[in-house]
Formats: C-alpha cells, structure tokens, sequence
C-alpha cells in the first residue's frame, strides 16, 4: 500500500492546558487502498490526515510519541463506552511531564470505520455483541486503521527512534516497518470504568493488546 506522497500542510503556535505546543498538519495520499467493507467500495485514492502537537527538543533524544486514533465520544463528549479521552489526557501529561514528545491525532475514526458506522457499532454492542462481532456484522473488517502515514510524518519531523505510547503491538510494528525504531514501549493503561470493562476485556482476549 504506497504513499504517493506526504506533506506538511501547516505549522503554528498552540497553547494548551499541558502547556506549550507547536501544531502541524500533516496529509499523505494512499493509492488504490484496499476496501474495508465489501459493500462499500474503496476511493482510488485515499487522502490521510494527521495533526503533530510537538513540545520541547524531540531530536535531542527519542521522544514519548502517542499515536491517538480519533475518538469523537470519548475525545469530545468524555465517553465512558471505551478509555480513549483518558489515554489522551494520559500522554499529553507524559509530553508535559517530560518536557519533550510529539502526540499525533489522527482522524481513522472508529479503528477505522467513521463515526457513523461506530455509532451503529454501538448499537448492535448495546444488544449484546462485542466491539468485533459488531463491526463483523455491519460489513467492516474488526479494525480498519493502517498507520503508515505515521512513521512518515515523524520522519519528516526528523525523528528517527521514539519510546512509544500504545497498547497495540499493530502499532509499533507499523513504526519499524516504515523505519522509525521503537526502543521502548510505555504502557498507556487507564484505570478501568465499569462502563468500558467489557470493552477492555475484547482489547486484551481478541485483539492481542497489551491491556493491564
Ligand atoms: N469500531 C469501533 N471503534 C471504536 C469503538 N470504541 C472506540 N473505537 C475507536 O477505537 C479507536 C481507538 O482504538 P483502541 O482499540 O481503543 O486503541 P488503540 O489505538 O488500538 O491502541 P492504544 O494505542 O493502546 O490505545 C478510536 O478510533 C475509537 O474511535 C467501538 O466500539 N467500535
Ligand atoms: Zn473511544
């Protein structure tokens, strides 16, 4: 799956309740992506966005990078369906703490599938299925995310070797493949809610991450 090409589309100054930031965007194009639900063809060219918040020198040593697929409800509206506003608050108090990290939000909404297939999701989840049986049974694959823009864009930002924020092995072998070394994993567990357990049990049984 190539990228024809990744671009920086814009940097500027962001100040945030963690502190300092500088914010990019970031677009690469994807040619003749794969479908990820058989119904629904796939774009001959699938157009990727992410944005960078960047704090401190992340070239004077691998930073703390996160990796943060888009989450509207939890993000947003502060979810307790699933832990992802927790982990986003999680590593921008690492990058603060640190002094130094690059958190990259990227717009794969819903592993992938788009915010409104993810509200069917839930849904169906609300009749009994599991994050995985309920994507299966609206067409889409369990998770639709590809993270190759990612190592792209930190190679653009001169970063060759990061300590990484995730739970997902997917995601650090992602990295290596596109050449960014990985020299340390940083566990990004949040303290469970009885709303997200079960969310959290799937994540661990089902789809091999490194959950508690
Ligand atoms: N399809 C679907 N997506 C969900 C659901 N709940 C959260 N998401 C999406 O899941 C993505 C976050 O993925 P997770 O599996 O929680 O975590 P991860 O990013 O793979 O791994 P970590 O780096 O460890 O957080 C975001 O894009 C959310 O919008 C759900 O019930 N169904
Ligand atoms: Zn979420």
């Amino acid at each position: 799956m190539p990228f024809l090409s990744v671009r920086q589309l814009a940097e500027a100054d962001f100040p945030t309740r963690w502190g300092h930031f500088r914010i990019y965007g970031f677009e690469g194009n994807v040619e003749n992506p794969e479908p990820c639900n058989d119904a629904i063809p796939a774009p001959l060219v699938r157009i990727e966005s992410a944005v960078a918040l960047v704090m401190g020198d992340i070239l004077a040593a691998p930073p703390v990078v996160r990796i943060h697929s888009q989450c509207l409800t939890g993000d947003v509206f502060h979810s307790l369906r699933c832990d992802c506003r927790q982990q986003l608050e999680l590593a921008l108090a690492r990058i603060a703490q640190e002094g130094a990290g690059i958190l990259l939000y990227e717009n794969q909404e819903g592993r992938g599938i788009g915010l409104m297939a993810k509200l069917q999701a839930y849904a169906l989840q609300d009749q009994g299925r599991d994050t995985i049986e309920a994507n299966l049974e609206l067409g889409y694959e369990a998770d639709c995310r590809h993270f190759e823009l990612h190592a792209e864009i930190l190679k653009l930002l001169g970063v060759r070797a990061v300590r990484l924020m995730t739970n997902n092995p997917e995601k650090v072998e992602a990295l290596e493949v596109g050449g960014i070394k990985v020299i340390e994993r940083i566990s990004a567990d949040v303290p469970s809610e009885p709303t997200n357990e079960f969310y959290l049990q799937t994540k661990r049984e089902k789809m091999g991450h490194l959950v508690g």
